[in-house]
This record gives C-alpha cells, sequence and structure tokens, in this order.
C-alpha cells in the first residue's frame, strides 16, 4: 500500500482528479475504450467537479459505479444521481455510464441484466475507492448478508447486498472484481477514517473489507 498526505481537501481533490486524468489519458492511448470504477457517497464530490473539467477523449471512457443503493435516482441517497450531476457533465458528459440501478423492486430482479452489461468492460482500468469509518467499501460492509460470497476469489461480478448499516438493499462489485482493476485509488478524509484504515490494516478482509483491495492502492487521505 502507498500513502500519500495532502495538506487539505482541496489539494487531494485536484491532485487526485489530475494524476486520474494522466492515468485515463495513458490508457486511452492503448485501448479502444477505458473503464473507470468510481464510489459514491459523501467524499468523491469535489474529485468528480475537477475531474469533469479535464479534456479527455471522455467518449471512449465507460463509468461505473463501484456500488449502488437501491433507491431511483431521483433519491439523495441515490449513487447514480450523485454521479450525473459531479460527474457526467462539462467534458465528461461525453462518458457513457454503465448502469448498477434498474427498475425492479430489489437488486436481485435486475442482477444478471446489469451484470451481463458490465461483464465484457471488464478488467476496471481506473479504480477509486471510498471507505466508510465501519471500514466498509463499495458495498462490502462488515457483517453483510452475501460478504464471504463477494470476498470469494470465483465471486460473480456483481452481487446484492445487504447490511445493518447499509440502509437499504445494495448492489457491489465484487472483490476479485475490484482487485483487478489495473489501477487503484482509495480515498479517504479525517482523522476517524485514517485511524480506520490503519486498524484495518491489521484485519481480515471479513471483519475490514477494506483489507481486500489495500495491497496494490494508493490511498489518498486529508485531514
Ligand atoms: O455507502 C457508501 O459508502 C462509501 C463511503 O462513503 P462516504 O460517504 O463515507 O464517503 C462509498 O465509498 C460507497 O460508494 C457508498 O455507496
Amino acid at each position: 500500500m502507498n500513502f500519500k498526505e495532502y495538506p487539505d481537501r482541496d489539494m487531494l481533490a485536484l491532485d487526485l482528479a489530475d494524476t486520474l486524468a494522466g492515468e485515463l489519458g495513458a490508457a486511452l492511448r492503448h485501448e479502444d475504450r477505458v473503464t473507470f470504477s468510481v464510489p459514491g457517497g459523501t467524499t468523491p464530490g469535489p474529485i468528480f467537479d475537477a475531474l469533469s473539467g479535464v479534456r479527455l477523449d471522455w467518449e471512449r471512457v465507460d463509468v461505473v459505479l463501484n456500488d449502488e443503493r437501491w433507491v431511483p435516482e431521483t433519491s439523495p441517497r441515490s449513487n447514480t444521481g450523485l454521479l450525473r450531476q459531479r460527474l457526467l457533465s462539462g467534458h465528461a458528459a461525453a462518458a457513457t455510464l454503465l448502469p448498477l440501478y434498474a427498475d425492479a423492486p430489489e437488486p436481485e430482479g435486475a442482477l444478471e441484466a446489469l451484470s451481463q452489461a458490465l461483464a465484457p468492460h471488464m478488467p476496471i482500468n481506473v479504480l477509486v475507492l471510498g471507505m466508510g469509518g465501519d471500514m466498509h467499501t463499495a458495498s462490502l460492509f462488515p457483517g453483510a448478508d452475501r460478504l464471504e460470497e463477494a470476498l470469494a476469489s470465483d465471486a460473480p461480478i456483481l452481487l446484492p447486498m445487504r447490511a445493518e448499516d447499509a440502509g437499504e438493499p445494495r448492489i457491489t462489485i465484487t472483490a476479485p472484481y475490484l482487485r483487478g482493476a489495473l489501477s487503484t485509488h482509495v480515498v479517504i478524509m479525517g482523522a476517524e477514517k485514517r485511524a480506520a484504515l490503519e486498524r484495518a490494516r491489521t484485519l481480515t478482509p471479513v471483519e475490514a473489507p477494506i483489507a481486500a483491495v489495500l495491497a496494490e492502492a494508493t490511498v489518498h487521505w486529508a485531514p
């Protein structure tokens, strides 16, 4: 694991957006299409703002969320809604969104169709992950009903996930597909998450799911 510390959150957002643009640009020089997988939640908005204004060949970029809460896009809880507002605007509006949500009452009802649509876009070229204070990443929550299945090396690309602290049902890219990313960044802010990350390094992925992806990751932190 590499650890990069920034003086403040603005610097982190600008610097990481620049790094991601560089990596996406490099991948676009070698590949017809590039897969960019990103987190939802409260952390990535400023990074998306900075990145959406960068000139890139976005028409050849496929953007997917690492995980989605099973709520319609109009919900303030929707990660897809966040993505549309903060990343898929400006120059980045030309990118293609690979959906992780469909109009079905439960994620199980759309699992097969979403998985089939996503599979041709693997491996992920550039991956950005968030982390909760409980050490979850994507929707791999400690204590979640299908966590062990999602951590297994033969896990399918997507799994539904339910956990007490998750709120609504979720759908998530599973650990082997996250680990298969060609470049991995974890972004965390604040002292509490830094302490949680340090703790995760001493635990197993079942106890601390973020531990499943740290080996090859660069962690970006600001106070
Ligand atoms: O629920 C989620 O939480 C994590 C962390 O979110 P944050 O608000 O603490 O930044 C996020 O990475 C994930 O995509 C999201 O669905």
